[in-house]
């Protein structure tokens, strides 16, 4: 395995030649050489995604905005792909809309001025080069390279019915292209699937397709997180190119490396077989989840012996060995990844009679779902072992913070518990749809009439608190937390700092702080510790990279800094520049020796463009544009109702791939444009938990899931606090 530095000579897109040499350390000392007789790789000038959903649609963008490839992205979902060409996007990801409009309309918005205006400004457009369509095979057959972004949810029947992936619409995807392909194409396999599924794949390309017509298949898998999805795709930690040790093999690979060359730097994109590949994505997510589940399980010994698992976890996270990412306790890991992606090994696992291999990575599910039955049972037992009839607020629905998306959320099971224990639920989350939450509680197995009269989806929090006898925060939104903005943020332990410790009652840092600065709800972070970069502890300031991207092809040059989190709660909106240079000391959260992300994570402008007119640097705002977030359909139901059809049936399949908030709810205050996302500003305002307080059943409770509560401050307005990680004060009526 090598860098593609070798594999993109110059950094170029224009072909190139390799040798015998150079395929074997492309694919390392093991691989095979092969003649090398014509070896020149084909630059890609047209890129057809199939899929448009969470992982198509911001890749496709990403990808038009940063190169000067023409980009088309196609679904069977007709709505999806118009929501899509409208103004309101189908999905939220913070930047992606001021992305969408420069490289599909060849203009840019900020929250300031309105795109019309600014695309009659001279000098404010550029050539567009993203479409989205549903003509899938008019743009199969247009295209140099496929990217397949699919959906592979977990299958919901048969052989492997809850732990296999189902792999229907990837087979259907590649027996559309073959069917209409006409010359050679480059098949990129970008949706997660199990090891060896790009066999699959060339089987049934070849076996299907027109005389003549050669297929190279990579795999290339995709490690957005959502909510990031944008700053992932501009500066990712790596590009991972699975290909064949054949010549033909190895060049679609340089293909596909010059194509994202021409942004992230050769040192990341990195390759490998094909089948080491498909599983670095699996093994990828089950170490991250991995983690999770580790420290969910610490922060039940924590509980029982006094430790506090934020300080466990921050101690633990600066060894460097260790590092501080995805270590903070919580109800347990949601999303439509972890699970699914952790029972495709367990079921790879046991098809290949690893059975005690399958038992360990089992192990992490287990724990995961022991730390929402665990949770509940705190709860329970502080509430004197009784829920009948309480009034218990849910604040946060979402399966974790700036996304609406609900699948496999913790709070589906509290809730679901709640609800079995009679307790009268009030659920608020500022960005899921009411709808959204009764499909999920359904299809967990509630009865929508009966959950209805244990169950109130509220409008704020206010609401869901008035005369509640409990308060449970299941997702880490801003707007719930009480601190001092200087100490929220997953990776600032509450209660600590390098020297100082916040004060019990004020929550004022006392002492030094080295804390990042996090506002992310509008409040106006106050900063402290080190201005410079130069007092920042060494191993941090490795960490902030600056990276400065030259497109080979046009001579343009971005630079953004480079985050050393994916923690979106690291995000900064400090006073100063907004768009730090390389040499700006301002550049970095005080204290911390992380780049303000947000601003600065974006390219910004540096030359001219020969032949797109330069965009000035809106993105710098991009993250005041909060509009609501999507839901969406669960991947495990979403093709629960048909079975992908024939290549000539799917474009025009009425199948339910839509989005959870895609929905009926046209009735709602916000009107029809809310299922979709435009860049218009949505602030929220912080929870004022003394208005609370006064409205709540006493003893008040309030069991805080993320810890984002500075639980002084609320013991003071005489709530009873209890919180994942820490003893319970209270309980022992269990
Ligand atoms: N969501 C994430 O954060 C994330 C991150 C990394 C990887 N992944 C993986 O990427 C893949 C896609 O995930 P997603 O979240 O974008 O899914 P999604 O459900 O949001 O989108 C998939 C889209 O593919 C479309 N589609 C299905 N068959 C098609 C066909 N034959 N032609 C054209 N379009 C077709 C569907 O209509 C749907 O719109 C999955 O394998 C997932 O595991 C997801
Ligand atoms: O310290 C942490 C970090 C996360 N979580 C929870 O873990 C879940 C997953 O979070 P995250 O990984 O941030 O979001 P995803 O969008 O699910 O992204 C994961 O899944 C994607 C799909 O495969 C991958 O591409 C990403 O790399 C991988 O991070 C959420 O419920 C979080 O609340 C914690 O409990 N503690």
């Amino acid at each position: 395995m090598i860098s593609a530095e070798n594999l993109v000579p110059g950094n170029e897109c224009a072909p190139s030649s390799i040798n015998e040499s150079s395929v074997s350390q492309i694919h390392g000392e093991g691989a095979k050489t092969v003649g090398a007789a014509d070896t020149a790789h084909k630059a890609v000038r047209k890129i057809t995604c199939l899929g448009s959903g969470f992982v198509g649609g911001p890749t496709s963008a990403v990808t038009a905005f940063m190169s000067n490839i023409d980009v088309t992205v196609v679904d069977i979902n007709s709505e999806r792909i118009k929501a899509w060409n409208s103004d309101r996007l189908p999905i939220y990801e913070p930047g992606l809309h001021e992305i969408v409009y420069a490289a599909r309309d060849g203009t840019y918005t900020n929250s300031a001025l309105k795109r019309n205006e600014l695309s009659n400004l001279p000098g404010r457009t550029r050539k567009p080069n993203l479409h989205f369509s549903t003509n899938v095979d008019k743009a199969i057959q247009d295209a140099d390279l496929i990217f397949v972004c699919v959906n592979t949810p977990t299958k919901a029947n048969g052989v492997g019915k809850g732990a296999a992936a189902d792999l229907a619409f990837v087979e259907a995807a590649a027996r559309n292209i073959a069917h209409v392909a006409t010359e050679d194409k480059i098949i990129v396999e970008k949706s997660t699937v199990p090891c060896r599924t790009a066999h699959s794949i060339r089987e049934i390309l070849s076996a299907n397709a027109k005389p003549g017509v050669h297929f190279d298949v990579l795999s290339n898998p995709e490690f957005l997180a959502e909510g990031t999805a944008v700053q992932d795709l501009l500066s990712p930690d790596r590009v991972i190119i699975g290909s064949e040790m054949t010549p033909e093999g190895i060049q679609a690979a340089r293909s596909l490396a010059g194509v994202y060359s021409q942004w992230i730097p050769t040192e990341r994109i990195i390759t490998m077989n094909v089948w080491s590949s498909e599983l670095s994505k699996l093994a990828a997510n089950a170490l991250l989840a991995q983690r999770i589940s580790s420290i969910n399980a610490l922060s039940a010994i924590c509980e029982a012996t006094g430790a506090e698992v934020d300080e466990v976890s921050h101690a633990c996270g600066l060894d460097s060995r260790i590092g501080p990412h995805m270590l903070a306790a919580g109800p347990g890991f949601g999303g439509s990844c972890f699970q699914k992606d952790i029972f495709n090994i367990v079921y790879l696992s046991e098809s290949l009679h690893l059975y005690e291999v399958a038992d360990y990575w089992r192990g992490i599910i287990n724990m995961n779902e022991y730390q929402k039955q665990r949770f509940t049972k705190r709860i329970i037992s502080c509430m004197f072992n009784n829920l009948t009839g309480k009034k218990v607020a849910v604040l946060g629905f979402a399966f974790k913070k700036n996304t609406s998306d609900t699948r496999e959320s913790p709070a589906i099971t509290l809730v679901s518990n709640f609800a079995a224990e009679r307790a009268q639920v009030a659920i608020y989350d500022p960005k899921v749809k009411e709808a959204q939450i009764w499909q999920e509680l359904q299809e967990a197995g509630g009865n929508l009439l009966q959950l209805k009269k244990n169950v109130l989806v509220c409008k704020s929090g206010y609401d869901a608190c008035r005369g509640a006898d409990g308060v449970v925060i299941m997702t880490g939104w801003d707007e719930f937390s009480n601190k001092d903005p200087i100490n929220a943020g997953n990776l600032a332990p509450p209660s600590m700092t390098s020297i100082g410790r916040l004060s019990p009652i004020t929550g004022v840092l006392q002492g030094r702080a080295m804390n990042a600065s996090v506002d992310n709800c509008g409040l106006q972070a106050k900063a402290q510790g080190p201005k410079t970069t130069k007092d920042l502890p060494s191993v941090q300031k490795k960490r902030d990279a600056t990276l400065v991207i030259r497109n080979p092809t046009t001579g343009e040059v971005v630079n953004f800094k480079k985050s050393s989190t994916r923690d979106s709660s690291m995000v900064s909106e400090l006073e100063g520049p907004q768009i730090p240079s390389h040499n700006d000391e301002n550049a970095f959260i005080e204290g911390t020796g992380r780049p303000r992300l947000r601003a600065s994570e974006v390219p910004t402008y540096n030359h001219p463009r020969p032949i797109m007119e330069p965009f000035p640097s809106a993105l710098t705002e991009i993250d005041n544009n909060l509009p609501r977030s999507p839901g969406r359909t669960k991947h495990g139901k979403q093709y629960s109702t048909t079975t992908p059809g024939s290549p000539s049936k799917l474009s025009s399949s009425p199948r339910r791939y839509s989005f959870h908030t895609f929905p009926s709810d046209k009735t709602t205050k916000d009107g029809p444009s809310t299922s979709n996302f435009g860049p218009e500003e949505t602030k929220t305002e912080r929870l004022d938990w003394a208005r609370i307080a006064k409205g709540m059943r006493k003893p008040m409770w309030v069991f805080d899931g993320r810890n984002i509560l500075d639980a002084a401050k609320l013991e003071a307005l005489g709530f009873r606090v209890e919180a994942i990680g820490r003893a319970s004060k209270y309980s022992g009526f269990g």
